[in-house]
């Protein structure tokens, strides 16, 4: 197995939205007694907005550990070309919901890669983590504890905290789940803004309407890549019929 990070960029590289930002080849994945991924090649866009669709336990939240990190292939290739270690908001957070913990403390963890577990932070540091309260609407439940959230509130703190991460890979799964049509609408625009701004970001989801949206899309089955490119191409009518057919 081979994983690499920063892989320079040369001068003949296609522009920038077109420029892997992680490619992977005859990847394979799983847990302990469990293999999930078979034999995975793609590549996700730079600075575009990637949804991975599939059925339930066709690996999309396997694929987004090993894009994260937390899961190590058993074989294969994986490329990074970003500069900082991918963001990842897991589904139900990695933060259990009886850890007496504010709002702003679990924000706060998305610097711990930058400063440390429980240190001090700066005044920078104390900057991104406004920030991303603000722009997750949840600045005013700042002090409220997380357990005492709704499940739309607890989700955005978490997107909160994958944004204080500073990073220039975003990785969500299922980041609307649960969520209102209001607040999954604005979660669209801001992961739309992210990726304005500069940032690379993967979504795991089920809504076909937003995987329509992204940039590029990845459909697993059982584990194996059934379509990649951009959606209007991989989410045809009879690619979907056939997903479903076969479940
Ligand atoms: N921690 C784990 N240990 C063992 N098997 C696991 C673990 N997590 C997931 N699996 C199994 O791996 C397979 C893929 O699961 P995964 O969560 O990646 O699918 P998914 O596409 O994200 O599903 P969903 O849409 O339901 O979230 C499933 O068969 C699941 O049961």
């Amino acid at each position: 197995m081979k994983i690499m990070f920063k892989t320079p960029r040369e001068s003949s590289t296609p522009r920038p939205a077109q420029t892997p930002h992680v490619r992977f080849a005859d990847l394979y994945a799983g847990y302990p007694g469990r293999p999930v991924l078979h034999q995975l090649s793609a590549h996700i866009p730079r600075l575009t907005m990637t949804a991975l669709v599939g059925p339930n336990g066709s690996g999309k939240s396997t694929l987004l550990g090993v894009l994260a990190g937390v899961i190590h292939p058993t074989s294969g290739e994986l490329q990074h070309a970003g500069e900082r270690q991918p963001a990842f908001v897991p589904q139900r957070g990695a933060v259990g919901d009886s850890l007496p913990l504010t709002v702003r403390q679990t924000v706060e963890m998305g610097c711990w890669g930058r400063r440390g577990p429980w240190r001090r932070l700066n005044r920078r540091d104390r900057t991104v983590v406004d920030a991303a309260l603000d722009r997750l609407g949840v600045g005013d439940l700042a002090s409220r504890q997380l357990g005492e959230l709704s499940g739309g509130q607890r989700q955005r703190t978490l997107i909160a905290q994958g944004l204080a991460q500073e990073s220039d890979l975003l990785l969500l799964d299922e980041p609307t789940s649960g969520l209102d049509p209001e607040a999954r609408q604005s979660i669209e625009v801001l992961l739309t803004a992210l990726v304005a701004d500069g940032v690379t970001v993967v979504q795991a989801t089920h809504d076909l309407e937003v995987a329509r949206r992204a940039g590029a899309c990845l459909l697993l089955q059982d584990g194996r890549l059934i379509g990649q490119g951009h959606p209007g191409e991989v989410l045809t009518e009879s690619a979907l019929a056939r997903m479903w057919q076969t479940l």
